[in-house]
């Protein structure tokens, strides 16, 4: 599946006791015909009131503790068993979805966290919203706004988007020593008081088409510096996101979701995987 583009493989494991280990992700993600940015291994829920409980995994085999194109592909899969409203919990919490169209979903993709320990930067900062790029980096901008969304992410504002080398800059701040648990990294350009074009570096997986827990970092980030209201449309590269930070302090994202096709694993793709 896809959400507005960021291609999303999702493994029900939900009748297995099984655990993906981060090479097998890794050997997913080489297997022949299989192409995603993230993996969304669906397990059986933890508590009774939940639908299933979700792990991420990037390209690299690295866990993220939220996918918020993901999550809806996820409310898609699962739409299909008559289910129009969802409880997933992932490592980051509680996530809820809900249907608004055939294929249009929300999510709740709870709080965003705004202290330097709640990325985590690597040492403290009075003010997340204005973080120094030390040591800096050549052609990046000296400033950003941290911002978790369950996942660490540096949001650069910047006056044109799409001069951007996302390939040159992208692996040099996504490795960035400023973030030991690395970071995604967006590039973004005001349009409107609800209107932002955004590209984005995706940790453990590099450019994709769209990424949902991005735009709404991205979107907390320009109304914490006055730039937008709390709710804007995010224009990416493959698809709008809609995203609204709301006065309970949640921050929900409305988007499309694409089904592509169905496959099973070839076991034979897991052998001699290096580890
Ligand atoms: N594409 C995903 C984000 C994956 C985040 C992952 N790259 C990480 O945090 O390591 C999204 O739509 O939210």
């Amino acid at each position: 599946m896809n959400g507005a583009g960021n291609e999303i493989l999702i493994l029900d494991l939900r009748g297995l006791d099984h655990e993906v280990a981060p090479q097998d992700a890794r050997a997913i993600a080489r297997a022949p015909g299989l192409r995603f940015d993230q993996l969304m291994t669906l397990h059986a829920p933890r508590r009774a009131e939940d639908d299933a409980f979700m792990r991420i995994y990037n390209i690299d085999g690295s866990l993220s503790a939220a996918c918020g194109n993901g999550t809806r592909c996820v409310a898609f899969a699962l739409a299909r068993e008559g289910k129009d409203a969802l409880r997933l919990e992932t490592d980051a919490g509680l996530v809820e979805t809900w249907r608004l169209a055939e294929r249009v979903f929300a999510v709740d993709m709870g709080r965003p966290g705004l202290e330097w320990r709640d990325i985590p930067l690597a040492h403290e900062v009075a003010d997340t919203r204005s973080v120094a790029l030390e040591p800096p980096v050549a052609g990046a901008p000296t400033h950003f706004s941290a911002v978790s969304m369950g996942n660490p992410h540096a949001v650069f504002f910047v006056a044109d988007a799409a001069l951007v080398d996302l390939e040159a800059l992208g692996p040099a701040l996504e490795h960035h020593p400023l973030f030991p648990q690395r970071a995604n990294i967006s590039f973004a350009q005001i349009l409107a008081r609800d209107d932002i074009l955004l590209r984005v570096w995706e940790r453990g997986t590099g450019a994709t088409k769209a990424c949902g827990s991005a735009a709404c970092a991205t979107l907390v980030a320009a109304a914490r510096a006055g730039l937008t209201q709390r709710a804007a449309r995010l224009r990416l590269p493959g698809g709008d996101l809609e995203i609204d930070w709301r006065a309970d302090d949640h921050v929900t994202m409305t988007g499309p979701v694409e089904f592509e096709f169905e496959t099973t694993l070839d076991p034979r793709i897991f052998q001699d995987v290096a580890a």
